[in-house]
């Protein structure tokens, strides 16, 4: 899907960012020209998409051939040639500000008043960049994160003189390669997400440096207490000790001691072999779970809260894009907004005044939104209300990382954590049961379960979140999987992509299964020392028998479409373009049909198969004769004997 208005695109860059944006540009419909200063580059960055886009294609997660993708991509090293009658150009040049300045400069004369001109910079100011054409109004920010065709967020950052209609149709386009933008609406340093990274980073290293933490304790507790998906000094190492150094001290932001000395002697992380670990005589980010201890995570999250009612108070961006943006660009399970309200706003206020009046350091002055909303009585999400509003009431929602709606009879849920597989966490889990649990069901007759993204249903359960879970908390059958299958209305799974583990524990709750060709199914958590836990062993067990039961469960390996359908795991596996239809088709016979009779069948199957054949055969009995009674009853043989379709209305 392309955005009106803009066909063609330049990417002005043939780097790791160039390229990939030249990348996903193409794939989603446009015309790309990608430039960049030397022929050599020019031709590494087309031999990196063509490389990639193979990838994709051997994983068929592209719909066209890589061949035919290519044709919608040229190469230049003219920069005049690759701008003129661009729609957009995207500038992904090195980070320098009098380099983007010229760039810019001579992009704008050779391109049209209505061109919109953006710079993929992570770390300059747009309105600086702005600076160097005559309408300042074209220019707009789109940072996308690396690679940009695995990465799925965008920040779309408005400078002083950005149009809103500029910034809007940059978020088009970023909607339109399938990504997620989040607006930036003043272009403070480091953005959003970077931003939020700051205090992540910097805390810890301030904390070592103070002799408060060891390394190791701080990634241990980090990653496997908080959940993050890499501990602050393991992330530091990936990215190069000296960036976050430059952008602290481009910032005016004070380093800790412990980042200056690493630079001073070379040990930058990773790329030189050593930095806070030791990747070459060591093993790397060696920490392990018990490594965690006594360390403080409540001051590295306190100041990431702070960080985030920064942002939030100065109107750079609501809470909402704050936390998408951290958990699609950092990977993180939980924004620090969110994680705010879960503290409770006054226990991070609290952190942060202890802390300054201790110390007197700036970075844990509170910010002025985060001061107003404990006064105003807005402590989080125990108080109903803090950066988020939380409804108190009886019905579902909100919700955060799941949709629903309900529409013409429909129930239709979205599984909605794409960068993560839509892997099933603790709090999924609890909206997945609360929304079955509490959902109006006059108004439903059928509900569908499906997976955001084009990768998966659902990979498992969220493997991250296993460091803190209490044994005792997960051996209960998941309330969710039983909120599902208690459901008085049929439950369709639309499967596209991976559906394994507690994914596929979900999808055996539901009464049907539709699955595209591509996806597979499988029950892994034997290769991780465990047992399906939510329902699958005994379920697989009812379904496909004990011989095939037990091959999913003792061999871990996936099973491809084909073969469940063969299995019988799936109702019917289709190609991805007769998906749609296919699940409409059974849709519409799930919402036409009579909603006591269905809720009686669903019962009786499922009740039945735990009971003996007398037992569900009186069941079974019972249920027939209490629908005799019904309406729903009376128009069916009415309208069989008038020759019509029935019209039930569950009564
Ligand atoms: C009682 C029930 C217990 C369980 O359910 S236990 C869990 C059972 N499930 C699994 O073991 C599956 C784990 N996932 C995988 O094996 C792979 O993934 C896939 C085969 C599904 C896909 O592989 P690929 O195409 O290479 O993608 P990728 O880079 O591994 O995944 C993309 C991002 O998704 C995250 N992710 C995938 N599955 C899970 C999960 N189950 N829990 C938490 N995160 C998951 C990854 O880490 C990564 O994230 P990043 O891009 O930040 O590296």
């Amino acid at each position: 899907m392309t955005v009106d208005g803009i066909t063609r695109v330049a990417v002005l860059g043939a780097g790791n960012m160039g390229h990939g944006i030249a990348e996903v540009a193409a794939l989603a419909g446009y015309q790309v020209t990608m430039r960049d200063v030397e022929q050599g580059l020019v031709d590494e960055g087309y031999g990196n998409v063509e490389w990639s886009l193979q990838k994709l294609a051997e994983k068929e997660r592209i719909d066209e051939s890589p061949e035919t993708v290519l044709t919608r991509l040229d190469t230049t090293v003219d920069l005049a040639e690759a701008v003129t009658g661009a729609d957009l150009v995207v500038e992904a040049a090195p980070e320098r500000m009098d380099l983007k300045r010229e760039i810019f400069a001579e992009v704008e004369a050779h391109t049209d008043e209505g061109t919109i001109l953006a710079s993929n910079t992570s770390s300059l100011s747009i309105t600086g960049i702005a600076e160097a054409v005559s309408d300042p109004s074209r220019v707009v920010g789109l940072h996308f994160f690396n690679p940009p065709v695995k990465m799925d967020l965008v920040e779309v950052v408005h400078g002083e003189k950005t149009a809103g209609s500029v910034a809007e149709k940059g978020a088009e386009f970023v909607e339109s390669l399938g990504k997620t933008p989040i607006h930036v609406r003043k272009d403070v340093q480091g953005f959003v997400v970077n931003s939020i990274l700051g205090p992540f980073g910097g805390e810890p290293a301030w904390m070592v440096s103070e002799g408060e933490a060891a390394i190791r304790e701080a990634d241990a507790a980090m990653v496997h207490e908080r959940g993050y998906p890499m501990g602050p000094f393991e992330l530091a190492d990936l990215t190069g000790i000296d960036v976050g150094h430059h952008v602290r001290t481009e910032g005016g932001i004070p380093v800790p001691p412990i980042a200056e000395e690493k630079v001073e002697a070379g040990d930058l992380g990773r790329k030189t072999g050593r930095g806070y670990y030791d990747y070459e005589d060591g093993d790397g980010a060696d920490y392990e779970p018990e490594d965690a201890g006594e360390f403080d995570t409540l001051r590295v999250e306190a100041r990431m809260v702070n960080e985030a009612a920064k942002l939030v108070g100065d109107g750079v961006a609501t809470p909402d894009a704050v936390d998408t943006g951290t958990r699609l660009g950092a990977g993180f399970a939980t924004g620090p907004c969110r994680r705010g309200d879960e503290l409770g706003l006054d226990t991070v206020l609290s952190k942060l005044r202890e802390l300054y009046d201790e110390t007197g350091a700036d970075r844990y002055e509170p910010a002025d939104h985060l001061v107003e909303l404990v006064e105003a009585g807005h402590t989080g999400e125990a108080a109903g209300r803090g950066f988020y509003e939380y409804d108190t009431g009886d019905g579902p929602g909100p919700y955060r990382l799941l949709n629903y709606e309900v529409a013409d009879g429909l129930l239709a849920v979205e599984l909605d954590r794409p960068e993560r597989m839509n892997a099933l966490s603790a709090d999924l889990l609890d909206e997945i049961a609360d929304l079955f649990q509490s959902v109006d069901t006059d108004e439903i007759r059928c509900a569908t379960i499906e997976g955001a993204g084009d990768r998966a249903f659902s990979a498992g359960a969220d493997i991250g979140g296993f460091a803190d879970v209490e044994p005792t908390d997960v051996m209960d059958v998941t309330p969710a999987f039983e909120a599902v299958n208690d459901f008085p209305r049929p439950v369709l799974a639309k499967v596209d992509g991976y559906c394994l583990g507690a994914g596929l524990e979900l999808a055996l709750a539901c009464d049907l299964r539709i699955a595209t060709g591509g996806s597979e199914f499988g029950c892994p958590e034997i290769r991780l020392g465990l047992i399906p836990g939510g329902g699958g062993t005994q379920r697989l067990l009812r379904i496909l028998g004990e011989t095939r039961a037990k091959e999913l469960v003792f061999r871990g390996n996936r099973i491809s479409a084909e073969r469940a359908e063969d299995w019988g795991l799936v109702n019917r596996a289709v190609p991805a373009d007769e998906f749609d239809a296919t699940v409409d088709e059974f849709c519409d016979d799930l919402l036409s049909g009579p909603p006591l009779g269905l809720k009686v069948a669903k019962k009786v199957l499922n009740e039945g198969d735990d009971a003996s054949l007398a037992a569900a055969l009186a069941m079974e009995s019972q249920g027939f004769g209490l629908l005799m009674s019904t309406d729903d009853v009376v128009e069916g043989t009415t309208a069989f004997a008038q020759d019509r379709e029935p019209e039930f209305e569950g009564r």
